[in-house]
């Protein structure tokens, strides 16, 4: 087993011990990033080596790198994948309810049976968790609450809702294989798994081995569609006007102007976007009782 540790994490000494104690279990190999590039160049010295099971240790950031890496080899080549969460939301970690302990997660690295899962795509580049845009792209402590929270099941208020009235929306169409549909969007999010920004729920139900990708938004309002707004919120429906959900494999975004996008923390801005879902391209290390696993 071939650890690739974020060169940031490599001290920390809750990792030192555990990967001590996990030795006495078998050999650990570590590997150590310094900086971006480094997780590619890392990946490709494990497989020559012979790797069958790599443990990316680091934040979603470094996961993505590690994903990104993985998917330019063909399909037979990427090894079974465990995760260390050490970021500090590690979004991806807690919607699968990997252990955050880094005892724990390597015992389930190197216990754990891998499970296929789907990787998304924004053109070439991969994402396994989350790719949100709009104001969702640039989530800060600035924005409002309901925009950050809007599908989180309640966490909104009205009052950031209303903040939201004073957006200037993305104009753009989104191609599915049910259609085209026209719109101006506040706030969106295609997602592999199920949270971001730091536990913002925003496909609650998203599952990783379904092949599809969940694809979320909020479309622009005026005060007089509050009301309906706040009941399509609190009861989403694939008909819904303004609150958007829907299950697809693909999707393009087309539109005059690009909308900043977010692939797991990294920042993309391009027109048009396909997300396109890959249905169990990476065979994933994941807790028995993983929620996100819907077979
Ligand atoms: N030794 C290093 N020191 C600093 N940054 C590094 C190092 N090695 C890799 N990186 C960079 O770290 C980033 C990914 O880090 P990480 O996964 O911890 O990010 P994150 O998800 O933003 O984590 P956090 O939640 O801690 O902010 C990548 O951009 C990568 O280029």
């Amino acid at each position: 087993m071939r650890l690739i540790l974020n060169g940031k994490k490599a001290d920390l000494p809750e990792v030192r011990n555990a990967v001590t104690a996990q030795r006495d279990q078998g050999p650990i190999e570590v590997r150590v990033t310094w900086e971006g590039g480094d997780m590619a160049r890392l990946v490709s010295e494990a497989l020559n080596e012979g790797c069958t099971r790599l443990v990316v240790g680091g934040g979603d950031g470094s996961v993505n790198e590690m994903v990104s890496a993985l998917m330019t080899y063909p399909r037979e080549q990427r090894p079974p994948l465990a995760i260390l969460p050490l970021g500090t939301a590690n979004d991806f970690a807690a919607a699968c309810a990997l252990p955050l302990d880094p005892d724990e997660a390597l015992a389930l690295a190197r216990e754990g049976r891998p499970r296929p899962v789907d990787v998304g795509s924004a053109n070439e580049r991969f994402f396994l968790n989350v790719a949100s845009g709009g104001f969702g792209a640039r989530v800060t402590a600035t924005t409002p609450e309901a925009l950050k929270n809007f599908l989180g099941g309640g966490a909104y208020t009205l009052n950031g809702l209303l903040q939201a009235l004073s957006f200037e929306p993305y104009q753009g169409r989104l191609l599915t294989p049910e259609g085209s549909l026209e719109n101006r969007i506040l706030v969106g999010a295609v997602c592999n798994g199920r949270q971001a920004g730091g536990g913002q729920p925003l496909a609650p139900n998203a599952l990783l081995d379904d092949g599809l990708l969940d694809f979320v938004g909020l479309s622009a309002f005026g005060p007089q569609d509050l009301p309906q707004v706040l009941s399509e919120l609190e009861s989403p429906a694939p008909d819904n006007e303004f609150v958007i959900w829907m299950r697809l494999p693909w999707a393009e975004y087309q539109a005059e102007d690009p909308m900043p996008m977010n692939l797991d923390g990294e920042p993309l801005e391009a027109v048009p976007i396909r997300f396109q879902c890959h249905p169990g391209a990476l065979d994933l290390i994941l807790p028995q009782a993983c929620p996100c696993l819907g077979g």
